[in-house]
């Protein structure tokens, strides 16, 4: 038996009761030896054979060398055996220091002597409990981190009789049963050591007040049993005298048990009392141990005895118990040696459980209290689980609850980019003539994507809904996010759920043909008319296929938006879906001013690369033959139109008495020189001059909102551009009514007219204040229309990046495209009328074989409309199709630009019809 320190000790204390033994100690058996005394002096004088002998450290054998006794056990193994050559203190420390030194750790421990009279149970307990002692003390003196107080207490037990060795007076003291301590010894007194050296003058004070007597085989038998007690408290220094401290309490009994013995052994009456007493006590010692050996079933008569009831403690109790059983090797001895044994044999059997012994401060006994009521309480949730796999469950249980709030996000964006997904397709298939660039604002989850923007760069206005708006790629984008967020989860859990077939299936779907097909996104679901916007979309994007490597490298360096602008091939918007997600992911989590940074980016790199193409971005390029093949790609002459009604729009500001222009890049400085810039403010002040005559609150659209839209995209004005802005524009409908003057009944842009847009943009530069762009399109009318541009992209993306915002918190409001495939068949429709009025038969039927279309087909005119723009890639198709619009449009009388054509109802309508307005507005 290995020594263990305290520190050992504690910690396997906790270890054992962290094992979830409910903290009641460790199960231990009574560790038990036997001991050979050598025989003496008299047993050797009368020829007495020694039968016994150790074979070894843990078997005594018999040997006996008589006939009828060689039938009998010869054999009997222990913790440790101990031949008459060892030294008691050899015993001590195989035997009896490991479990003595408990003490010091809070643990109770007893060390017994059990033995026959005479077989030296006297002479190895004196030994043990001295050198135990010494140990005790030693220990202390190596551990000054710790405060000890160490007390001391001795009883005997004769006849039955509890005395207190350390007091003169001789009475019999009670034996009290405590609830909590047990068995208590009434009035003993208890000494509180000093030292070493008190110790052992009150061992001699025990020694010379313990009753003892002469037999005939021991003249200084021990009459009694004897049990002395060291107690021995302990605190940690740091914790000395405050409240939370808690110190550790265990006592050390070294028991030395009167000896057995046969009543022919005692020498007179008195002596043959003492033995009955004797022999009752370690009966009923024998009978305890012998029935705990065999398990705690049943009664364990522990009262029996005074003996018992106060070791109750060490007999299977809150303790470590060593026995140390003494036999006499002499053959005259054999009996009591084997019934000893036999003793011995069963005490090996019996298990103890020895616990720490705290005792603690009302306040630390209070907090150990609170948490051993956790304790419990988590057991009750948690029943027989350990504390380890408790709190392994715990943080399950967390990471269950962090993993369910993000697949709860997770299937609310699938659920967004599902609605978006079927929004589009129903909406637009339904209407295939309608102007598709009507749908994005409307998206569920816009984004300023450049899309939206490049629709409008070319002269032709396409579709807004094409596949890679906003709303679509907002839809992949959430999606992607939802099945690399979903599948992250998964990994974490190793557990796969279908969230939801349903949406996953269908967005996968959609994402797949996004990202194999590029245009061909729409899939089984879309119509040939949704598939004709996305060609027309194509066929302005497809103005990007002219421009040189250099232009491209441009605008794929200047910025992510400038890619999906019109400049960009297809290539870039859909051949590569993978970074267009990326920068659609971006792009989601991108704030207002991000994307007002986003859009200036897209400014700066517009107007480099109009610097480096000017030629090839001039508007006035195509004013050529437009049925020429040679007419390079670019704005038809319906541009021309438009801006020649610039001014017009701009007339509609009338309630704005003290605009603000500080936002107002004015025209480029080249422009400048030239003297072609317009006078922005003049012709602002002109305006509005004269709407303050018309209809009061009802022309409520302000320039300066469009300028303020302007201003903070470019990020010279510290504003954005609030919600309320775009119902604002939307009245810019109501106000177009009112640009027919109520005084003269004329409208206004038809009484300005081309002169008078001539004039302002011939006249002075623009504000002072104000920093022209340094790359700027050097024909005026350009100019003019790039800013009309930059302001409608302003204006689109501060407000789909406010629809974002809104979005978030507005459930249910939803958009849909259906205006945007109304404008697009109307577009159509006057096409058609274009084509009725402005063309001779012959020329329409040189078109009709030009383009494929049989002379006897129905809807030819229809049919010619819906194959413009059918084949972005073909750029001798696009710029037939430009050569076409041109020569129909470019037909329309001067300053009368159709709203269709551009996206913007310069000209006014004459409808009243409030709705009209709105739709002819508020989605551009
Ligand atoms: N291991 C030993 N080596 C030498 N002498 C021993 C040994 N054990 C006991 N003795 C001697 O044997 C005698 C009896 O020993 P001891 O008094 O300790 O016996 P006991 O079991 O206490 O007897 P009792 O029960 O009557 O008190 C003593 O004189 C003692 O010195």
């Amino acid at each position: 038996m290995g020594a263990v320190g305290a520190e050992e000790l504690i910690g396997r204390e906790k270890v054992e009761s962290a094992s979830g033994d409910g903290g009641n100690g460790k199960a231990e058996k009574i560790f038990v030896s036997v001991r050979l005394r050598p025989l003496s002096e008299k047993e050797m004088a009368s020829n007495d054979p020694c039968d016994w002998e150790c074979i070894n450290d843990t078997t005594v054998i018999f040997r006996s060398s008589l006939p009828e006794r060689s039938m009998s056990p010869t054999a009997y193994t222990f913790d440790r055996v101990f031949q008459s050559d060892h030294t008691t203190k050899q015993v001590y420390q195989a035997g009896a220091k490991d479990v003595a030194l408990s003490v010091v750790s809070g643990v109770n421990s007893a060390i017994f002597a059990y033995g026959q009279t005479s077989s030296g149970k006297t002479y190895t307990m004196t030994g043990i409990t001295e050198y135990a002692a010494q140990d005790i003390y030693e220990y202390i003196h190596k551990h000054d981190e710790r405060a000890y107080v160490l007390k001391f207490s001795a009883v005997e037990i004769y006849n039955e009789a509890v005395k207190d060795l350390l007091s003169t007076d001789s009475s019999p003291l009670r034996l009290l049963d405590d609830p909590e301590k047990g068995t208590v010894i009434e009035k003993l007194s208890e000494e509180i050591l000093t030292d070493w050296n008190h110790l052992k003058a009150l061992i001699s004070v025990c020694e010379a007040h313990r009753k003892i007597g002469e037999t005939s085989l021991n003249e200084t038998s021990s009459r009694s049993h004897q049990i002395l007690r060291l107690t021995i408290e302990s605190c940690a220094r740091e914790f000395l005298g405050k409240d939370n401290s808690s110190t550790l309490v265990a006592s050390v009994n070294f028991v030395d048990l009167a000896g057995s013995e046969r009543a022919s052994q005692a020498l007179s009456s008195g002596t043959r009392l003492e033995g009955y007493h004797i022999n009752r006590s370690l009966l009923t010692l024998g009978s305890v141990i012998r029935k705990l050996s065999k398990g705690r079933n049943g009664y364990i008569p522990y009262r029996d005895s005074k003996l018992t009831r106060i070791l109750q403690p060490s007999l299977g109790g809150n303790a470590r118990t060593a026995i140390i059983c003494t036999i006499s090797p002499a053959r005259s001895h054999i009996e009591q040696s084997r019934h000893t044994l036999q003793f011995a044999s069963c005490a090996k059997e019996v298990v103890t459980s020895a616990q720490v012994n705290i005792v603690m401060s009302d306040k630390a006994l209070v907090k150990h209290l609170e948490e051993e009521l956790a304790r419990l309480e988590n057991e009750l949730r948690y029943p027989g689980i350990s504390p380890t796999v408790e709190t392994m469950l715990r943080e399950k249980d967390l990471k269950i609850q962090k993993m369910e709030n993000e697949i709860n996000k997770l299937i609310q964006q699938l659920d967004i980019a599902h609605s978006q997904l079927e929004n589009s397709p129903q909406v637009i298939g339904k209407d295939p003539s309608s102007r598709p660039w009507v749908s994005i604002l409307p998206s569920e989850e816009p984004s300023s994507t450049s899309p939206l923007n490049g629709h409008y760069v070319g002269h032709y206005l396409p579709p807004m809904s094409e596949p890679s708006d906003s709303t679509d790629l907002c839809t992949v984008s959430a999606t992607s996010r939802f099945v690399a967020s979903y599948n992250q989860s998964c990994l974490q859990t190793g557990n796969y759920t279908n969230p939801s077939p349903r949406h996953l299936g269908q967005n996968h779907k959609f994402i797949e043909s996004n990202g194999n097909q590029g245009g061909q996104w729409i899939g089984e679901n879309f119509n040939d008319e949704f598939e004709q916007l996305y060609q027309d979309v194509h066929c302005i994007e497809v103005n990007g296929a002219h421009m040189s490597e250099d232009s491209e490298s441009i605008l794929t360096e200047g910025s992510n938006s400038l890619q999906r602008l019109s400049v960009t091939t297809p290539e870039h918007i859909y051949g590569n879906c993978e970074p267009e997600r990326q920068r659609d992911l971006d792009f989601m989590n991108a704030n207002p001013v991000t994307l007002e940074q986003h859009l200036q980016n897209v400014k700066k790199t517009l107007s480099s690369f109009v610097e480096a193409h000017p030629n090839r971005f001039h508007p006035c390029s195509t004013l050529q033959d437009p049925r020429s093949k040679d007419v390079p790609l670019s704005r038809s002459i319906s541009c021309r139109s438009t801006l020649m009604s610039s001014p017009t729009w701009l007339k509609v500001d009338n309630t704005s008495p003290t605009i603000s222009l500080d936002g107002f890049h004015g025209r480029p400085e080249e422009l400048q020189k030239k003297g072609f810039a317009w006078n922005f403010r003049d012709t602002i002040r002109k305006l509005s001059a004269r709407g303050s005559q018309n209809s009061g609150d009802s022309t409520s659209f302000s320039v300066q909102k469009l300028l303020n839209t302007e201003a903070t995209s470019s990020g010279k004005m510290d504003r954005s551009v609030d919600y309320t802005e775009l119902n604002e524009m939307v009245q810019v409908d109501e106000q177009k009514q009112s640009t027919i003057d109520q005084d003269t009944g004329k409208n206004v842009f038809q009484e300005l007219g081309a002169k008078d847009t001539a004039k302002y943009v011939g006249q002075k530069s623009t504000l002072d204040s104000l920093q022209p762009p340094t790359l700027w399109p050097r024909d005026p009318t350009d100019s003019i229309y790039m800013e009309v541009e930059l302001r409608r992209l302003s204006f689109l993306k501060s407000t789909v990046s406010r629809q974002h915002i809104d979005k978030a918190s507005t459930v249910g409001q939803h958009f849909t495209s259906a205006p945007s495939l109304r404008l697009l068949r109307r577009e159509r429709d006057m096409l058609c009328r274009q084509m009725e009025k402005n063309l001779s038969g012959a020329e329409r039927e040189s078109l009709y074989a030009k383009w494929g279309i049989e002379l006897d087909s129905k809807q030819r005119r229809l049919q010619l409309a819906q194959c413009l723009w059918s084949e972005p890639n073909d750029i001798e198709h696009v710029r037939e199709s430009a050569a076409v619009v041109a020569s129909l449009i470019g037909l329309l009388e001067q300053g009368r630009a159709l709203k269709e054509m551009f996206g913007l109802a310069f000209s006014p309508q004459k409808s009243s019809k409030r709705s009209s307005w709105k739709y002819g507005l508020s989605y551009r």
